[in-house]
């Protein structure tokens, strides 16, 4: 029976850590500042965009939110972003995804200025990322290192199998995780849609990372004897409750936790990881433009 991982602990330490860092900026007279861009009304990112700056408060990052009309064009969009380019007191900002069918995602993430790109979506940062010199780690990667390091769960020389290769997810903890580095120097296994003998390839991990969009899509049997299993997935699916959803992971936990060793719970686990990573990237993001150096967790 496995061990849970309490995310929102880990996550809670991050914080902590992060207030001396944003006190030493307050002596040099900066306050970072987080801008999160919300394009159109979907009920999950309101939530998500609520939370980020609710983070801010709690840390004493100066959070503003800007809303966009789902109807307003492409050119209405890059306008709030050349503005938030240009702002000095927005340090760092992010486009909540999805946006809107007649939006470009790729169009918008070129428009960031890379030294704001706290999601680290930017190619300048995924480059940067890829050659080993990364600026801007993507939150969900670097909070999935930061839960097995606070775990004690070593990568060095181990077998992780990723289920999933998106560009937010799969694709960059895929890459860092094979850096040589200290919470890297794993042997990574990528799975897609198109993998066969998938569950082999699972079953023989020391870590298995899910980062699926498919509800429950790894149950135990997929799980080797005391794994390391970290559950990226969020999914609402709709219940007779009063919230109308409830939050579902990519792992079936009640029978991943018999085989595992350590597990992530969802909600509870990855998600909170990824909340402060983005508040750790915006520290970072002040710290180089007011050239103020700063201790990082
Ligand atoms: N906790 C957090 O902070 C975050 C959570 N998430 C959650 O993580 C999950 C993944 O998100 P994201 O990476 O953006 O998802 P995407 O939909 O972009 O990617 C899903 C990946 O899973 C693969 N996949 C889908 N179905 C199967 C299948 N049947 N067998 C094998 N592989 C499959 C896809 O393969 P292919 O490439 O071949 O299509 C793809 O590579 C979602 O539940 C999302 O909500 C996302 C971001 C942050
Ligand atoms: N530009 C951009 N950057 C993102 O980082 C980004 C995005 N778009 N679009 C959507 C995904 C998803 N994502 C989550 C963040 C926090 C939780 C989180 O805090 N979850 C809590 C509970 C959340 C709840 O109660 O609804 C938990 O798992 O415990 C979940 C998911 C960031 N994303």
């Amino acid at each position: 029976m496995a061990e849970i991982i309490d995310g929102n602990a880990v996550a809670d330490d991050v914080r902590q850590s992060l207030t001396d860092a944003i006190e030493t900026l307050a002596d040099a007279g900066a306050r970072p500042g987080l801008a999160t861009v919300l394009m159109g009304d979907d009920p999950a990112s309101e939530t998500y965009v609520n939370m980020k700056q609710r983070d801010c408060e709690e840390v004493g990052i100066e959070g503003t939110h800007v809303d966009v009309d789902g109807d307003a064009s492409p050119a209405q969009l890059y306008d709030t972003l050349e503005d938030l380019n240009t702002d000095p007191d927005v340090h760092g900002y992010l486009v909540q995804s999805p946006v809107p069918d007649h939006i470009d995602y790729r169009e918008v993430i070129h428009r960031i200025d890379p030294a704001k790109d706290v999601d680290g979506f930017h190619p300048e940062n995924v480059g940067r990322l890829v050659a080993g010199n990364d600026r801007f780690r993507p939150c969900t990667p670097h909070g999935v290192q930061k839960l097995l390091e606070a775990y004690d769960v070593d990568t060095e020389g181990k077998d992780v199998t990723i289920v999933g290769r998106s560009r937010i997810v799969g694709k960059p903890l895929a890459n860092l995780l094979i850096q040589k580095a200290d919470d890297g120097n794993a042997t990574v296994t990528v799975c897609h849609s198109r993998t066969e003998n998938l569950a082999e390839k699972t079953r023989s991990a020391d870590i298995v990372i899910a980062a699926v969009g498919v509800p429950e899509f790894v149950d135990g049997s997929m799980i080797g004897e005391g794994a390391t299993v970290i559950d990226v997935g969020i999914n609402r699916v709709e219940t007779d409750t009063e919230k109308g959803y409830e939050l579902v992971g990519d792992v079936e936990f009640e029978s991943a936790k018999e085989k595992a060793g350590l597990i992530t719970p969802v909600p509870g686990g990855v998600g909170p990881m990824t909340r402060a990573m983005l508040l750790y990237n915006t520290v970072k993001a002040a710290s180089i433009q007011e050239d103020v150096d700063v201790d990082l967790p």
